[in-house]
């Protein structure tokens, strides 16, 4: 049987992978073999040592303690994708807003009383304070082409912006997919000082914190809008609220409100909602629980962001796993220990990530626990699994 400690709801149709004859899914689980979570911040958590992998139904990983895990040979799994259609779709209802004043319109024409001739007297009279911007033919930057800003990029693009787009580590993948009407900037600077929109799509990590900083809003140009889905912390938020003030920028988009940004009229905040529809929430479930699932009975590795993919179909005999440090000679230790204990490899493979990298071995036949023990000695090794024949 196998333990699941889940931190945040998850969809129950992912959870529905695991069937229940051999997983305990519970968010009160002791001494659990994996972790599912959405936004719970792990940093701060005891992790038991029980834990053998760990699964993000979403993409950013900034609330799990990556590097911890690494060291301890645990997988970090999130999901891909899964949730980029839901985000694209609230930054384009942020940008629109932004532009058209959507939310303090809506709030005046809920303050209107009286009988239909008053009110549409006063609709009529209302509607010049709510005077707009297309965003047709405005310029838009999207910083980060993963998977959120490629789709941002391509439907802008779409609905008649003209788009630039800036990620200097962009993968084939989505430079084919791309639109062609999608311009490069050649840096974050370049990007800023054509635009009358930017909206970010990066994850929180040390050279993408402040990233929107006063001196790039300031090469805007003037009643600009900042859309912020990824994460608080990329943009400098005095740098915004000084710029709204002075008219520089006329909206900040924001999914992650603080005190400083609630309470601004030109501030428009959502409470973490990019990936919050039945879709997204479903879609990033299924493909976490699929990985989990794969990696405790198979021990195969997919969409890990600190190990490497590592994919290989069942032999008939005993499976072993290494999580180990990218050194010189580990695969030549490994295969020594192994012969020395009498076993023969029916298949090996292994693959390397950075620091790290990860080996799955195919025995002849079923092994006797014992005999493994070794292959813990040998340094550099992070973790090691004996999955018995199916
Ligand atoms: N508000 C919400 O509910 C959600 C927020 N997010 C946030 O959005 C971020 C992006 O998500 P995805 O597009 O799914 O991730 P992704 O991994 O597909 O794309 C991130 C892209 O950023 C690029 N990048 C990294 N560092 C960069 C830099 N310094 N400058 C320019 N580009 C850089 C990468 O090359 C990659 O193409 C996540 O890390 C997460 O923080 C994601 C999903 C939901
Ligand atoms: O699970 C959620 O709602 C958060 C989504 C998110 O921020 C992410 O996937 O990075």
């Amino acid at each position: 049987m196998y333990r699941i400690l889940t931190l945040n709801n998850i969809s129950v149709k992912g959870l529905s992978r695991l069937p229940r004859e051999s997983y305990e899914i519970s968010s009160e689980s002791s001494q659990p073999d994996a972790v599912l979570l959405r936004s719970f911040k792990m940093h701060e958590m005891e992790i038991p040592e029980t834990v053998k992998a760990i699964g993000r139904a979403g993409a950013g990983v900034n609330n799990i303690p990556v590097d911890k895990m690494s060291e301890r040979g645990v997988p970090v799994f999130n999901a891909p994708g899964a949730n980029a259609n839901a985000v694209k779709e609230l930054v384009l209802a942020g940008l629109l807003m932004a532009s058209r004043n959507i939310f303090p319109a809506m709030q005046f024409a809920q303050t209107l009383e009286g009988d239909d001739a008053t009110i549409s007297t006063a609709v009529e009279s209302g509607k010049k304070n709510y005077v707009g911007r297309e965003i047709h033919s405005k310029t838009l930057g999207v910083i980060g082409l993963g998977a959120i800003g490629l789709r941002v990029a391509n439907a802008a693009s779409a609905l008649g912006m003209k788009v630039v787009g800036y990620d200097p580590l962009i993968s084939v993948e989505n430079a084919w997919r791309l639109s062609r009407n999608i311009e490069q900037a050649v840096s974050l600077d370049h990007l800023f000082s054509q635009c009358d929109a930017v909206t970010v799509h990066v994850p929180l990590i040390e050279p993408t914190k402040g990233l929107v900083s006063k001196e790039r809003i300031e090469s805007m140009n003037d009643g600009a809008v900042i859309v912020n889905l990824a994460r608080g912390g990329i943009c400098d938020d005095e740098a915004v609220l000084a710029a709204l003030d002075s008219g520089k920028l006329s909206g900040y988009v924001i999914d992650f409100p603080n005190g400083a940004l609630l309470n601004h009229p030109k501030v428009i905040s959502f409470p973490h909602l990019g990936a919050s529809t039945g879709e997204a929430e479903e879609n990033c479930a299924i493909m976490v629980a699929d990985q989990i699932k794969e990696f405790l009975e198979d021990g195969i590795v997919r969409n890990s962001v600190n190990f490497p993919e590592v994919v290989a179909p069942r032999g008939s005999g005993d499976r072993v796993t290494l999580a180990h440090k990218n050194v010189p000679n580990m695969v030549g230790q490994i295969s020594t220990a192994l012969a020395n204990a009498g076993l023969n490899i029916a298949e090996l493979v292994n693959k390397s990530r950075g620091d790290y990298a990860y080996t799955i071995i195919d025995l002849d036949g079923s092994v006797d626990p014992a005999a493994l023990e070794p292959l813990s000695s040998i340094e550099g090794i992070l973790a090691v699994r004996h999955l018995t024949g199916k």
